[in-house]
């Protein structure tokens, strides 16, 4: 069987290859990065490394394909696979679409099946969104030679400083759910992979729990100076912030889905205690990369602090408070942080909010952040 998964970085080869490889998939990478892609080419082989122990996989029978310069080489590798991945980040979704497009394009001429597209992002529709893109270019018929279900992955993989660039080290721990969806065939078994009728309680969950609170660490993080998350979780401020922050976000999920109080408590001790890994060496940049994109209308932040809102009709202060510290992360070399700040410099923090999230002074959310700031 085969794969093309777009994007060999940290959770491209750390998890989705990893799970492919062990479903017996032979994987081509898709990336712009050209040393990435001559090292896959080169080696054809990658460790992945399990933080906390001496385990690690060897990530067998993989190649490379640069999707910046060899567009053909990238079509032919769409129309002999049999699942198609991605983990670009949600702003690259449409940068990939012409060459998914394309590939569906040459597979339904050549009558091949229909085969999954699926997107590994952090937020919420990723494959839907991947979809309309390929769709705006393709048009419906393309539909016929994929499904797009959406999905939600877990697993913390910082950023690698190992001797061989391919070899990544992960934290054990990893979840990926699968919207079922309409696919007229059978679901390809991936292993790890599990599939649900419903995605949205689990993307919420996910989203809402593991990348709030982690925006919550690395915001507050970076306002105490501190340049790791270890650092940030050593300061006890911080970690009652962040449990506070996701007793708001998990009152919202509890009311929403009927989750059991007790075992969403848990689950939040669970992430916390996955952030404090000792093993695991992440950055406050990392995890607070992209400000412009976690302030967004349907991301981590807002999207949880307007529903408890609407909900309750009491503010969620440590989200509102999480909200205010992302208004004011500063990153010289993270380009949304750079904007950002000159927004925030020229207009303010709220006004800065507002264009971020095309919401006005009527909502309540913008006028609880514009009171606390
Ligand atoms: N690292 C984590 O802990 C983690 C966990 C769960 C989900 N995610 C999600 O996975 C996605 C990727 O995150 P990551 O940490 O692996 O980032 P990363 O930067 O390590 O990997 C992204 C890769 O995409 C490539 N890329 C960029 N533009 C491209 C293009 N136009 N065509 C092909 N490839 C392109 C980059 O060169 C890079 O290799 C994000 O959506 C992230 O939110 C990350
Ligand atoms: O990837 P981002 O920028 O959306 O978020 C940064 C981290 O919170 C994220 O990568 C986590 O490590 C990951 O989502 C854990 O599953």
């Amino acid at each position: 069987m085969k794969a093309v998964h777009f994007g060999a970085g940290n959770i491209g080869r750390g998890f989705i290859g990893e799970l492919l490889y062990k479903s017996g998939y032979e994987i081509v990478f898709a990336d712009i990065n050209a040393e990435i892609i001559d090292e896959l080419n080169d080696k054809q082989s990658y460790n992945v490394h399990y933080a906390g122990s001496d385990e690690k996989l060897t990530v067998e029978g993989v190649s490379g394909v640069n999707s910046s310069s060899a567009p053909e080489q990238l079509t032919k590798a769409i129309m002999e696979a049999d699942i198609v991945t991605t983990a670009v980040g949600p702003n690259v979704l449409p940068h990939i679409a012409p060459a998914i497009a394309e590939g569906l394009k040459n597979r339904k001429e050549a009558q091949k099946a229909p085969i999954l597209v699926i997107a590994c992002e952090n937020m919420i529709g990723g494959s839907s969104r991947l979809k309309e893109e390929v769709v705006k270019i393709a048009g419906d018929d393309v539909l016929d030679s994929a499904g797009f279900p959406d999905s939600a992955v877990d697993r913390i993989v910082p950023l690698q400083n190992n001797e061989n660039v391919l070899d990544v080290s992960v934290e054990p721990y990893f979840e990926w759910v699968v919207e079922r969806g309409t696919f007229p065939e059978t679901l390809p078994e991936v292993h790890g992979l599990t599939y649900v009728d419903r995605l949205e309680p689990y993307i919420e969950r996910k989203l809402f729990t593991v990348n709030t609170g982690h925006a919550a660490t690395a915001y507050k993080g970076a306002e105490k100076g501190y340049e790791t998350i270890r650092q940030a979780m050593d300061d006890e401020d911080i970690v009652n912030h962040v449990r506070r922050t996701l007793m708001e976000t998990g009152k919202v999920l509890i009311e929403r889905y009927g989750f059991n109080e007790e075992m969403h408590r848990d689950y939040i001790d669970t992430i916390i205690e996955r952030f404090r890994n000792p093993d695991l060496s992440d950055y406050v940049t990392r995890v607070g990369r992209g400000p412009m994109r976690k302030l967004g209308l349907e991301d981590r932040l807002v999207r949880p602090a307007r529903a408890h809102l609407q909900m309750f009709e009491e503010a969620p202060v440590h989200l509102i408070s999480t909200i205010i510290s992302a208004l004011y992360y500063e990153n010289e070399e993270d380009k949304e942080a750079v904007q950002l700040k000159a927004l925030r410099e020229e207009h303010g923090p709220v006004s800065a909010l507002k264009e971020i999230t095309g919401l006005d002074d009527s909502d309540a959310l913008i006028q609880a952040v514009a009171k606390r700031v």
